[in-house]
């Protein structure tokens, strides 16, 4: 049975059918429609504390390109905003385009941006993260967006350089003394709201904490995204782009927002 990914013949259209929750009422990614959205005052600003010791490697795993951090203990953690307590920090990866126009998997006012990168964490007090997959508070993830421009942010450089030896599926490098928070926009304005993997298996586990400000790339760097590939080395080459699933039914969801 063929894995699931982003062609017409294991694309989102068919993930329901090995992978049911693909079809539920809480499903990611979304269309943000700024007139729909409820401002919260109640909703506090959110609060990384990254230790840069965690960050162990880079892996090309023929869908994305992740960095994984150490996750063993509350070593780099997400607090505050929508959450109560602290969410461990376990993977960063980015959802791209094949052009500048689109790759983004959130679309605000139908807008797409280049690419959106996801940092993903988890509740401890669920044991670990499988077991944080089967409750409604276990993932957190924050989501900044990747907008081309011509002031693009230097932080981005470090996870580009590093692509030169991910190539191809399967490829992994050390990918040390990183702090993720370097990634963030000024603005910590977001919008939250309740929903899923926006990949197989869809669980609806995730509080997203969406960035109101894109960060800037180039277009060059996006060009450095696009030249990953999907195959493993000896396979024919087939480029990693458009590994992004497409906005799914609000389904009567309310979609908070942080400022007015
Ligand atoms: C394949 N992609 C997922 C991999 N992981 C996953 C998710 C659930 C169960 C699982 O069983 C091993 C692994 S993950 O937690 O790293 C995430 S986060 C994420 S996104 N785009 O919604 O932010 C997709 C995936
Ligand atoms: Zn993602």
């Amino acid at each position: 049975q063929s894995v699931w990914g982003y062609d017409s013949d294991n694309g989102p259209e068919r993930w329901h059918e090995n992978y049911p929750l693909a079809k539920g009422d809480k499903q990611s990614p979304i269309e943000i429609n700024s007139k729909e959205v409820q401002h919260d005052s109640s909703l506090s600003s959110w609060h990384a504390s990254y230790d840069p010791g965690a960050a162990k490697t880079i892996l090309n795993n023929g869908r994305t390109c992740r960095v994984v951090f150490d996750d063993t203990f509350d070593r780099s953690v997400l607090r505050g905003g929508p959450l109560s307590g602290a969410y461990r920090l376990r993977q960063l990866h980015l959802h791209w385009g094949s052009s500048d126009q689109h790759g983004s998997e959130h679309a605000i006012d139908g807008v797409k941006y280049a690419a959106e990168l996801h940092m993903v964490h988890w509740n401890p007090k669920h044991g670990n993260f499988a077991g944080a997959l089967k409750q409604p508070d276990g993932v957190a993830v924050v989501g900044i967006f990747l907008k081309v421009g011509n002031t693009p942010k230097p932080e981005m450089k470090r996870i580009l350089e590093e692509i030169e030896n991910i190539k191809t599926k399967g490829k992994e490098a050390p990918f040390q003394h990183f702090d993720p928070s370097i990634l963030f926009p000024k603005s910590r304005d977001y919008w939250t709201y309740h929903g899923s993997f926006t990949t197989p298996p869809c669980e609806e586990c995730i509080t997203w904490i969406l960035l109101r400000e894109p960060i800037e790339v180039s277009s060059d760097q996006m060009a450095k995204l696009r030249s990953l590939s999907k195959n493993a080395e000896n396979e024919p080459m087939s480029p990693l782009v458009d590994n992004w699933r497409p906005p799914q039914p609000l389904k009567g969801r309310i979609v908070r927002a942080s400022f007015k």
